[in-house]
């Protein structure tokens, strides 16, 4: 491996185990939402989110995918958009949907549980001795998730191994690009205003992987428990570790 000023990490499967995302953030969303959204309807930052659910369904309906149901803000009564916006939330959790819309809404909704202590962000401990020995040896370290950046600020601040917000030098999430398209990698390294091959991305998701090395920066996967298998077609293609002190400086 070359050497690289900047290191890209994904969160789930990467940093944090995919059964806290599946067996904790995502049942907070799920057990609370209904009460959220009638305690909280007039804040104009959920309506915000609303707005982003709504265009999103309406997109998805036109685009005829089966489980989508159009809201229309306008001429739907509150209550015809509130349980509307619950069985779209519904739909869309059970397909693990990682787009940007329920994504935000989600963030915002984590921000309760974890200032009030419901929540806790959990971190592979080796995930949080290497970002904090990548950062004595002078190498930046950014994130890049599915995940919201208020999400990804969240998982952070508020983590097992206390707050590690301080070793972060940035955020991305799919506002800059889908995660599996190679566009997002290069427009993620002119943002950070570095060469591509100077970013060694590592991430759990192969296809993420291989936009990520098509363009131009340095990978490793990311093999933890409770992860995906790596595709019989891919072994050997790419970099393995199952413990980041692995990864050389
Ligand atoms: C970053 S906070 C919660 C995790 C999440 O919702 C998610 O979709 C993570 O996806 P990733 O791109 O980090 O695998
Ligand atoms: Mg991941």
């Amino acid at each position: 491996m070359a050497s690289y000023d900047i290191v890209l990490l994904d969160v789930e499967g990467t940093t944090t185990p995919i059964s806290f995302v599946h067996d904790v953030l995502f049942p907070y969303i799920t057990n609370n939402v209904s009460d959220f959204l009638a305690s909280n309807w007039n804040d104009p930052a959920l309506q915000t989110h609303i707005r982003a659910i709504a265009d999103q369904a309406n997109l998805d309906a036109q685009s005829a995918i089966s489980s989508a149901i159009p809201i229309d803000l306008l001429n739907d009564t509150p209550e015809e958009i509130r349980s509307k916006i619950l069985a779209n939330i519904d739909w869309q959790m059970k397909a693990d949907r990682k787009i940007g819309a329920l994504k935000g809404l989600q963030g915002f909704m984590w921000q309760t549980g974890y200032k009030n202590g419901q929540l806790l962000g959990a971190m592979f401990p080796d995930a949080v001795m290497a970002i904090k020995r990548w950062c004595e040896k002078s190498r930046s370290v950014y994130i890049y998730s599915s995940g919201s950046v208020e999400a990804q600020k969240l998982i952070f601040g508020y983590s097992d191994h206390g707050d590690l917000s301080g070793l972060l030098s940035g955020h991305y999430d799919t506002k800059v690009g889908a995660k599996i398209e190679s566009q997002s990698y290069l427009r993620i390294a002119g943002d950070i205003g570095v060469a591509s091959g100077r970013v060694l991305f590592v991430s759990d998701n192969v296809s993420e992987i291989r936009a990520a090395s098509e363009a131009g920066m340095q990978t490793v996967v990311s093999v933890r428990p409770g992860n995906a298998p790596i595709p019989e077609s891919e072994l050997g293609v790419f970099k393995t570790v199952t413990d980041f002190m692995e990864i050389p400086l």
